[in-house]
């Protein structure tokens, strides 16, 4: 199944959590599954914090791009788009906060599980677990915001 990300134009597909086009980053991959939005990643043995347990910057940069991710999947959903319709809708974060509710073990693939709380004008509010070995460890609760055209003095594309 095509992800989320797949979409996003080669232009701007250098993000390090989710562009496909940098080979030092995350390269994450969302999709729906129902109502709910799903990224797999499974962490390296560097991305450790306190040994055995993942570092919080990694599940914060995860948390981020898999909101931001949602974010536009449920723009489109909601305006009956495809993904990768033209004009392309595009989101960055606004506001990032994690609440890391216990140790995150690290063994094996960690589940990001998000819902949609709230869409509302360019906002969209995305509310997601971080699933290891079967136990919620943190939740994360992102505002991405529809990028501006003249994002950073940026074109979007
Ligand atoms: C080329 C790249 C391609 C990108 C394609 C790939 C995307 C990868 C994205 C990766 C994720 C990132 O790391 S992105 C990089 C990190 N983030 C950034 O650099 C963003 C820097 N900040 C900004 O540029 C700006 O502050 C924005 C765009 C976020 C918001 O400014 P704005 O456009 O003027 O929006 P504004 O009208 O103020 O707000 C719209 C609504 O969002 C709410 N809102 C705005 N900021 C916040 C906030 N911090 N906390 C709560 N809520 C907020 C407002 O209350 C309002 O809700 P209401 O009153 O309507 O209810």
């Amino acid at each position: 199944m095509e992800a989320f990300q797949d979409h996003y134009d080669d232009a701007v597909a250098h993000c390090y959590g989710c562009g496909r086009n940098n080979e030092h980053g995350h390269q994450i991959k969302t999709c729906w599954e129902g109502e709910e939005t799903v990224t797999r990643f499974t962490p390296e043995p560097y991305h450790t914090a306190i040994p055995g347990f993942v570092y919080g910057g990694l599940i914060a940069s995860l948390v981020d791009c898999h909101s931001t991710g949602s974010a536009a999947a449920a723009m489109y959903r909601q305006q009956n788009r495809e993904l990768g319709s033209q004009p392309p809708m595009r989101f960055v974060t606004g506001s990032l906060h994690v609440d890391y509710l216990k140790p995150t073990p690290l063994d094996g693939a960690l589940e990001l599980r998000g819902r949609i709380v709230e869409i509302k004008g360019r906002k969209v509010v995305v509310e997601t677990d971080v699933i290891a070995c079967g136990e919620v460890t943190a939740r994360g609760r992102v505002v991405a915001v529809q990028m501006p055209a003249d994002f950073g003095g940026a074109k979007a594309a």
